[in-house]
């Protein structure tokens, strides 16, 4: 009785729900069609205060969406009517902040400590002007003491730390609760020690309430309306028999349910009848109306911009600072790009090692090495489509929870990828192959050369991106990546003659990076090249000539301002993506 008592007194942030009804579109075959409308959410109200506030109920009888729709983390779509209110208040970006939404999958940097990714969160959940370094450390500390980490708290995150039982993971929110704090979650089967801890009690049954109180009454409740209780049962395995329809009321009980009258809608729920005629539901409506009356109507009516904790150049540099540990923690992509690179030049060094001036090696053998080359830019690259694959329920995550913006997680990811693994690369690879294969001689050429090389592998990495950002698997990943890639080749200009294609297809030719790529190396090394066979010499003019490719200065200036294009086209686009991915549940 006193633990009610406390409930009911304790001050801190109420929660308040009123007739939330909630629609999905059930997803039907093989092609996920949009199938009827169904209710997972049926006129649904109640009150959350501070303590323990447990929502229980069998698989799919709705305690997730209630969570979610009460965090706003359920797509707003579905939401016929109803509304959350925190202290009368409608519920605004502010609450991300002050409020936090755990869930069951493992979302942490696995590369990154216990303390670190907690250091992580506080950096950017907490403001600067309010909380000092030290203010932040000495509160990371504090939590690692709460959860019992102090001995793993400087190891990578792993399964079996202590804080993952149900025990300690109660015992916690139980202490939260303490200090004015209003802890909601959802729980299947608790044992008696467990459930003996929650204060108010939220039963669920196929998306309706059919019990909300003070978690201690719950029994009395459902023994008054004719269950009867064996005497070892545990009070979760009773509330499940009940909503399983495996114990049904005895009939000498004046209040008893009539679960399974012959006039019983098949879709009516008897247990969410009787709740609603109830005395609890009676005082919680009353409660409701007095806590929503204070309620300022405008301030429902304002959608407000997400505000965050941090500024943007505090976030980026906390983001990037996490990425960078987690490439050099995790350096296996890095260190199998360099490989590649200098395994790809070393061989390209080999097979065209001093190419001659000679007809007609001199010339076949340039053009195949060009050719060569931009295949290996093209797709030794394949692993950039990781990049937001990898890590995409760690970003929903975090970005819906406040931490940071769309475009700081794009711009830190982007460059933490591009340097290590793209650039640096490339340059080595470019110095090996260049001087192996015996290409012009002088500075400017193997710059123009590696710049060609740098945007031939930037624009394809873009690419890989754009597909990175808008799928969430590597299997579509791959498929959607590869199919670009491979016509880009064939309209590359090497393997097909542009001049004599089919003119409906020839505008491939214009979004080709194969090609863009091949005029401008071929450009770089032909151009002021003689070529000699017996007596006979050709130009690399005249072979350009007569390919059609432009070799003026603007001609080979082009392919460069196009790759770039293709690049920053479709770096636009995958941060678009990124803004699409749908946070909701
Ligand atoms: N976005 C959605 N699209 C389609 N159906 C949904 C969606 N969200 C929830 N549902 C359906 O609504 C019902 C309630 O789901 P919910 O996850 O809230 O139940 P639950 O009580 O938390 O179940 P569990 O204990 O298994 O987690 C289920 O039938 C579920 O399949």
């Amino acid at each position: 009785m006193d633990k009610t008592f406390e409930y009911f007194q304790m001050p801190g942030p109420v929660v308040t729900f009123q007739n939330l009804h909630y629609c999905v579109k059930e997803s039907r075959g093989p092609c996920r069609r949009k199938g009827p409308k169904k209710e997972i959410l049926k006129n649904v109200s109640g009150i959350m205060k501070p303590g323990m506030n447990a929502i229980m109920g069998p698989t799919g009888s709705g305690k997730t969406s209630l969570l979610d729709v009460i965090a706003g983390r359920k797509d707003p779509a579905g939401l016929r009517s109803g509304q959350v209110l925190v202290d009368g208040k409608a519920v605004t970006s502010d609450l991300r902040l002050s409020s936090a939404y755990v869930v069951q999958d493992d979302i942490l940097m696995g590369t990154l400590t216990v303390r670190e990714n907690l250091t992580f969160s506080a950096n950017l959940r907490l403001s600067r002007q309010q909380y000092s370094s030290s203010d932040k450390e000495q509160k990371v500390n504090t939590i690692i003491k709460e959860l019992g980490l102090q001995d793993c708290a400087d190891t990578k995150p792993t399964t079996g730390l202590d804080a993952n039982t149900a025990n300690s993971i109660i015992s916690l929110l139980q202490r939260l609760s303490r200090n004015g704090k209003t802890v909601i979650f959802s729980i299947h089967q608790p044992r008696y020690s467990i459930f003996r801890q929650f204060d108010h009690l939220t039963l669920m049954n196929r998306g309706e309430i059919i019990y909300a109180g003070a978690a201690g009454q719950a029994m009395d409740y459902f023994e008054e309306l004719g269950f009867e209780r064996e005497q070892f049962n545990n009070p979760a395995d009773f509330f499940l028999d009940i909503t399983n329809g495996d114990i049904t009321p005895t009939l000498d009980s004046s209040n008893a349910v009539q679960l399974h009258s012959s006039t019983e809608k098949a879709d009516r729920n008897p247990l969410a009848l009787q709740y609603r005629q109830s005395v609890f539901y009676g005082q919680m409506m009353e409660q409701l109306k007095q806590l929503t009356e204070v309620m300022d109507p405008s301030v429902s009516a304002i959608q407000e911009k997400a505000s965050y904790a941090t500024p943007f150049h505090y976030q980026l540099m906390v983001l990037v600072g996490r990425t960078v540990k987690n490439t050099l923690r995790n350096p296996q992509t890095s260190y199998a790009q360099m490989a590649l690179n200098i395994i790809f030049a070393l061989l390209v060094g080999l097979i065209y090692y001093q190419i001659p001036k000679t007809l007609p090696e001199g010339l076949q053998n340039r053009i195949g090495a060009f050719f060569f080359l931009i295949i290996n830019m093209v797709f030794g690259n394949l692993s950039a489509v990781e990049l937001f694959i990898n890590e995409r329920a760690l970003f929903i995550h975090e970005n819906s929870s406040g931490y940071y913006r769309t475009s700081v997680y794009f711009l830190s990811k982007v460059f933490a990828d591009l340097l290590p693994n793209r650039i640096l690369p490339i340059f080595i690879f470019s110095s090996i192959s260049y001087y192996m294969m015996g290409l012009k001689p002088n500075a400017a050429a193997f710059f123009l050369f590696a710049l060609t090389m740098s945007l031939v592998s930037l624009a394809a990495v873009a690419l890989a991106f754009l597909v990175s950002a808008s799928v969430a698997s590597f299997a579509m990943a791959n498929i959607l990546i590869a199919l670009p890639y491979v016509f880009m080749m064939v309209f590359g200009g090497f393997l097909v003659n542009l001049n004599s294609m089919l003119s409906w297809l020839s505008w491939l030719k214009w979004v080709s990076i194969f090609r863009y790529g091949l005029e401008a190396v071929t450009i770089n090394e032909m151009k002021e090249q003689v070529f000699t066979i017996d007596n006979v010499t050709l130009t690399g003019e005249m072979y350009m000539m007569a390919q059609g490719i432009d070799y003026s200065a603007w001609g080979f200036w082009q392919n460069q301002v196009a790759l770039f294009g293709i690049m920053f086209a479709c770096m636009v686009l995958a941060y678009v993506q990124l803004l699409r991915i749908n946070r909701w549940k």
